[in-house]
């Protein structure tokens, strides 16, 4: 007999949320439903400061499920529904640097029965106000230049409408699998130039448009984070989607890096938006630990000359304002547009543009230290 999902909600109805009273799905606390080879994965959305409270309710949603027609298993995984509320805005010192955090952020965050994560010493979102400044490009170009530097890095590409990994890690179509830690199944990152990737590319069948609900963005997220198995990582880069609305910021609550990196063209419209991105992280007390300005200088490879076709130097100067350190500027360089669409990342290669990330890596370094 088949798996019927009708059937499925109307056995989770009979559980109620012990906060609301009502039942879990009209209190919306299902995120996610989804059924393949006998076994029924479900997400129950929580707020995890009431964690304890919800582990009775999985139980009996698993119990309830396990006795439908067609299934084999269930196993329902509880992740953050709530974040936690905004709090005090971060303390950047006078000579800009950012506040440190210790320890791995996620400890008191990650829902039970994650545990991805555990070993990440530092988690970093990289982020940008507008889409299209080359977000994902110094994200991997970062990545590669870290672990050039010895670390070992992840990055995860939190673009689920939009993943660009796949693409410049010269993974498309590569899938990913999965493996038992300690008796959980956790996915396997890819690995390519010396680091661990992570993207919702790699979890899907096709390249078409992916088209999720809000919790189902949440629930991919999740076990993108804390159901993958990192391992030991010294930092994990998070390569976010592009600009500075609820679900960005829903995001960074989420996630709740270590800090943040915006990315911005030096133009003044670009920088306005930047603004923007740094105030987004600081209302959830996410401290800024460096701005990149890419597509800056450009050097003519047939004269020499050299032209600030968007301007120059504006997130620099933008950067000292808000007090907010700066790691860089990366040039506008064919070399760059080249090696990202074709999957090899310039940071992995002798062009003289792979220096520029290096620089960036070294400072984002010693602003984590
Ligand atoms: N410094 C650069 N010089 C030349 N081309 C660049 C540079 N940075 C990025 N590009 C090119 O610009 C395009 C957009 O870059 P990228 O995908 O990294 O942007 P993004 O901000 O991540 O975009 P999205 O908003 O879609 O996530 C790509 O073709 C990339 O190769």
């Amino acid at each position: 007999m088949s798996y019927s999902e009708a059937a499925a909600l109307s056995a989770l109805k009979d559980i109620s949320d012990p906060i609301s009273g009502r039942d879990i799905v009209s209190a919306g606390l299902l995120g996610d439903l989804s059924f393949k080879a006998g076994v029924l994965r479900a997400i129950l959305l929580i707020d995890p400061a009431r964690a304890k409270d919800y582990g009775p309710v999985r139980e009996a949603m698993e119990a309830a499920l396990k006795t439908l027609p067609g299934i084999d298993r269930a196993s329902v995984l509880m992740t953050a529904h709530k974040s936690a509320p905004a709090v005090t805005k971060p303390r950047p010192n006078a000579s800009g640097e950012a506040p440190k955090r210790s320890g791995n952020p996620h400890q008191a965050r990650r829902p039970e029965g994650y545990q991805g994560d555990a070993h990440v010493k530092k988690t970093i979102a990289i982020s940008s106000a507008k889409g299209g400044v080359g977000k994902s490009t110094v994200s991997v170009n970062l990545a590669v230049a870290l672990a050039r530097m010895g670390k070992s890095v992840g990055l995860l590409d939190a673009d689920i409408h939009g993943p660009s990994a796949p693409i410049v890690l010269g993974l498309k179509g590569a899938r990913a699998t999965t493996v038992r830690v300690q008796d959980r199944p956790l996915i396997k990152p890819l690995e390519a130039y010396g680091i661990k990737a992570m993207s919702i590319g790699f979890l899907t069948k096709d390249d078409g448009p992916i088209i999720w609900r809000g919790p189902m963005v949440q629930g991919a997220m999740s076990k993108m984070l804390w159901d993958c198995d990192w391992g030991e990582l010294d930092v994990l880069l998070i390569d976010m989607p592009p600009g500075t609305g609820d679900a960005q910021l829903g995001l960074a609550q989420d996630i709740k890096p270590d800090g943040a990196v915006i990315v911005s063209t030096p133009q003044d419209l670009a920088l306005a938006d930047a603004r923007k991105g740094v105030m987004m992280f600081e209302k959830v007390d996410i401290p800024i630990v460096g701005v990149v300005e890419n597509m800056s200088i450009f050097t003519c490879p047939d004269c020499g000359a050299t032209h600030n076709i968007f301007g120059g130097g504006g997130a620099e100067a933008e950067a000292k304002t808000m007090k907010v350190p700066f790691l860089g500027a990366a040039p506008l360089a064919m070399s760059i547009r080249e090696s990202g669409d074709s999957g090899v990342p310039v940071a992995a290669t002798d062009d003289a543009a792979a220096d520029y990330f290096k620089v960036m890596a070294e400072k984002l370094l010693a602003n984590l230290a």
